[in-house]
């Protein structure tokens, strides 16, 4: 029998309430009758900000708590950014459905300047992320790039108070605060490559919770979810870390499923690319050979492998 209701496992921040609450409103839609509820929870990764998340243990930490409430029966389901879920799930769990795709560019945000070219030589740009920091690095050698962590409001706000001439976001998050008249340009592909999976949201739950999955898989988007398994196989090809400079976007054509990944170093600005197509049936393949010829590059001395 269906259960008739559904508790989401979510984070407190603005982003995460933000997507807990557009599930459960495209599940009451789904299945009317159905009552949801939200569970709201702090993490590990949320109350350890003055770390950086590779000595912390990684974007699990986001994870565990909410994967607790999930076995101790005090949630059906948990909501996430994709991009935070690690390539390998704990055992047990499954992602029922992930949604569509929203925009998966990075956002270039500043008060200031309209783009990365028009910084000033020497400008400070605040990013904790080692794909972004490459990236940036890459294009702009002469940036002084400085860490920053924290909710998107916390981020912001430091760039508010003068800590950087400008910061990098993701255009998904800000667009879903409603923040979308911060982002002055857009960091997209082929040039710029987002993390894999971003700007998806992916629900999480039990495996053997069969009438919760069914309600579940009426969310699913076919489509994001072939794009974004093969940008996770690649990603997890290489190491599978997501605290790792690594890239990757694919997209569904005509004649499938086309894929571009990328390994930086921070510290150098040296990017590596790779290209590679194949049919839906084969999105982890597709991964897995990207990932192969980044390898071939010397992507492995790059990430440490
Ligand atoms: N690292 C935190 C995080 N996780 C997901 C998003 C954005 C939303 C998404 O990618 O779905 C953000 C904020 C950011 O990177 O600016």
């Amino acid at each position: 029998m269906n259960p008739s209701t559904l508790r989401i496992a979510t984070r407190k921040s603005a982003l995460a309430l933000w997507q807990a609450e557009h599930v459960a409103a495209l599940l009451r839609a789904a299945h009317p009758g159905l009552a949801v509820d939200l569970v709201p929870m702090s993490t590990r990764g949320d109350e350890i900000l003055d770390q950086s998340l590779a000595t912390i243990g990684g974007k699990g930490l986001f994870l565990k708590e909410l994967e607790m409430a999930m076995l101790e029966g005090r949630a059906d389901l948990a909501v996430h950014s994709l991009k935070d879920v690690p390539a390998q799930l704990e055992p047990g769990f499954v992602l029922p459905a992930i949604l569509p795709r929203a925009d998966a560019a990075d956002a270039f945000v500043s008060n200031d300047h309209a783009d990365l070219l028009a910084l000033p030589h020497g400008a400070r740009v605040g990013t904790s992320s080692l794909r972004r920091q490459a990236q940036l690095r890459a294009l702009r050698p002469d940036l002084v790039l400085l860490d920053l962590r924290g909710n998107v409001g916390t981020r912001l706000g430091k760039l508010d108070a003068g800590d950087y001439d400008a910061i990098v976001l993701a255009c998904a998050g800000l667009e879903r605060l409603g923040l979308a008249a911060r982002i002055r340009s857009r960091l997209a592909a082929p040039d710029w490559l987002p993390a894999p999976g971003q700007a998806a949201i992916a629900i999480e739950a039990c495996d053997n919770n069969l009438g919760v999955l069914s309600l579940l898989a009426a969310l699913d988007d076919a489509d994001t979810r072939l794009t974004v398994s093969a940008e996770r196989s690649m990603n997890q090809a290489l190491g599978g870390s997501c605290t790792v400079p690594v890239g990757a976007w694919c997209v569904l054509g005509e004649h499938g499923l086309h894929l571009r990944g990328m390994v930086g170093d921070a510290a150098s600005g040296r990017l590596l690319h790779a290209n590679g197509s194949g049919p839906v049936d084969q999105a982890q393949a597709l991964g897995r050979e990207v990932a192969a010829a980044l390898l071939v590059q010397g992507a492995g001395e790059l990430l440490g492998l």
